[in-house]
């Protein structure tokens, strides 16, 4: 599937991968270093402008090793970057570990995956049909 990317970022190494992998790790696209104190968060740039065709989306996932070993994550993840949305493609960070944490121009930062998802036509119903769980959930069927 074809993609229309623009690709405003200042970054001389490439913004996105053309690898054959799920996630397409995005590259911080900034002035200056952001510092990231302790259970702070920011809004960091990418440079990256996409056009998803309809029933499609982009999510925005934490890159493993920036969690494991660094405590900095995607706080809304997965952020969603909708079909018809035509501004610059931005991830939520957030630095849940005890240090502070530097974000550097040109580093990875997160990862963008497409997905399809339904379009889904609501149908306004008085009783829904019903099943042996019913309204049992979070976890009513006990520990063992
Ligand atoms: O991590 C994210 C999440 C969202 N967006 C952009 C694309 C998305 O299509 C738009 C709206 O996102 P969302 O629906 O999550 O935001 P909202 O808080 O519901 O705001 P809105 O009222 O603008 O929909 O913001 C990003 O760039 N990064």
């Amino acid at each position: 599937m074809e993609v229309k990317i623009v690709n405003q970022s200042r970054n001389e190494l490439p913004a996105y991968s053309t690898a054959l992998s799920a996630g397409m790790d995005l590259r911080a696209d900034l002035e200056q270093p952001i510092v990231l104190k302790p259970l702070e968060r920011v809004l960091v740039p990418t440079g990256l402008f996409i056009e998803l065709p309809v029933g499609h989306e982009a999510q925005i996932r934490p890159r493993s090793g920036l969690a494991i070993k660094k405590g900095v994550t995607v706080l809304n993840s997965p952020g969603t970057i909708d079909a018809d949305y035509r501004g610059e493609v931005k991830v939520i960070l957030v630095n849940l570990s005890n240090e502070e944490f530097v974000i550097n121009h040109g580093e990875r930062i997160c990862q963008m995956v497409i997905a399809k998802h339904e379009t889904v036509a609501w149908k306004p119903v008085e009783i829904l049909e019903e099943t042996e769980r019913g309204a049992g959930g979070f976890g009513h069927t006990g520990k063992n």
